[in-house]
């Protein structure tokens, strides 16, 4: 994988990208939708494609590995195969959904031990297994093992998991070098900062995570419940010391105003569930600001949903038609509101990556992040 700079802006420490894959270029700054379980829910892959217009997709290790499980991954020639997305794929290491969902905090030197969220069988993930698990999955872009550190959680206990967090890193750095990709394409590992809220060891772990000197890195342990002002201060702090020649990746983040303000502060790529968890509850992010389309209030507005984001869901249904079918559970109302919420997230980024080259993207930046967390 390659990384070229495009752009840097003058006012801010935003920048232009282009991530070169062997499954095709992306450009930064990027949006990257959450496909959990090898889907991005309520989307066809023509629709992530076409409308939507996405350039990576997500996939998660723990959600796949528990089922359809690696057999059949293998079999299909890789996750790539066996959903039919043939453009680039991040999986996360699994660490963080072992914490969130398997509720498991066995924590050992070794590794996690975790009971499965589907039939409460055993199983174990160690920074070894981890890179082979993602070797088999076969996404273009891997994490790290790490542990995220709650929100809040002592110094200690901070300071003990950034260690393991680096000891688990060089474990899977010795493993994914001396190991290959299975299906005839290149895989890139990105190692994962953390040290929770505390300024001296975020600055030790992106040293750390800096003198590692892989293809990209990633910012963890935010977007865990801290409030918004720690996130950016964190997020600074630590794209001021992890190399500007390589990709930035904000784990878990965020609303479009998060994403706005740490496109701001250096920030490349950016994964959040919000766009199609909310989609599902009928809340709605336009370029005009934030819509709960359920409200009585959109019963008779026959407008489309958000011209302006020029992607066919958002032009073609009105805000009624979309709340009537919300309010009446079906299943149409999850594929509009999810293709639109992503089609916004895309638009978002990709109007920060126009403004980025157009020089104005401090002021438009500022402007914008207070129209889409208005509430209409
Ligand atoms: C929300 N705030 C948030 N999410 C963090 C994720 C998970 C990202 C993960 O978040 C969902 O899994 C639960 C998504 O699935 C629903 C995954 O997409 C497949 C996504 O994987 C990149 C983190 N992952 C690791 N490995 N390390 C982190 O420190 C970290 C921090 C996060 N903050």
């Amino acid at each position: 994988m390659k990384f070229t700079l495009g752009k840097k802006d003058t006012q801010t420490k935003a920048r232009t990208g282009t991530l070169i894959t062997d499954h095709g270029d992306i450009q930064t700054p990027i949006f990257m939708p959450v496909g959990t379980a090898a889907t991005v829910k309520a989307v066809h892959q023509r629709e992530l494609k076409d409308d939507i217009k996405a350039q990576i997709i997500l996939g998660n290790t723990y959600h796949l590995y528990l089922r359809p499980g690696l057999d059949i991954l293998e079999k299909a020639g890789g996750l790539h195969k066996f959903n039919g997305w043939d453009r680039p794929i991040l999986t996360d290491s699994g660490g963080y959904q072992v914490f969130s969902l398997a509720g498991t905090r066995k924590i050992k030197e070794e590794g996690v031990m975790f009971k499965s969220h589907i039939d409460g069988s055993k199983h174990e993930f160690t920074p070894e297994n981890v890179m082979d698990i993602q070797r088999t999955i076969g996404a273009d872009i891997i994490m790290a093992f790490d542990e995220c550190t709650p929100y809040p959680c002592e110094y200690g206990y901070a300071r003990n998991s950034m260690e393991l967090t680096h000891r688990w890193l060089k474990r899977c750095i010795n493993r994914f070098d001396t190991t290959e990709g299975k299906y005839g394409y290149s895989q890139t590992l990105f190692p994962i900062v953390q040290g929770s809220v505390y300024k001296d060891l975020r600055k030790q772990s992106a040293e750390f995570i800096a003198s590692c000197d892989r293809e990209g890195n990633a910012i963890g342990g935010l977007s865990v419940g801290e409030p918004a002002e720690m996130m950016y201060e964190m997020t600074e702090l630590v794209t001021d010391i992890l190399p500007s020649d390589k990709p930035r990746y904000l784990m878990g983040v965020g609303t479009p105003a998060n994403i706005l303000e740490c496109i701001a502060l250096g920030v490349d790529m950016f994964d959040c569930v919000m766009p199609t968890r909310n989609a599902r509850n009928g809340m709605l992010f336009t370029s005009e600001g934030i819509i709960n389309i359920r409200n009585e209030k959109w019963k008779d507005d026959f407008n489309p949903i958000d011209p302006a984001i020029g992607n066919y869901a958002s032009t073609f249904y009105s805000k009624a038609y979309l709340r009537h079918l919300t309010i009446s559970k079906e299943i149409l109302a999850a594929q509009i509101a999810s293709i639109h919420n992503l089609a916004f997230y895309l638009w978002l980024v990709g109007q920060a990556r126009e403004h980025i080259l157009a020089g104005d993207f401090g002021v438009w930046k500022d402007h914008m992040v207070k129209k889409v967390s208005t509430r209409l």
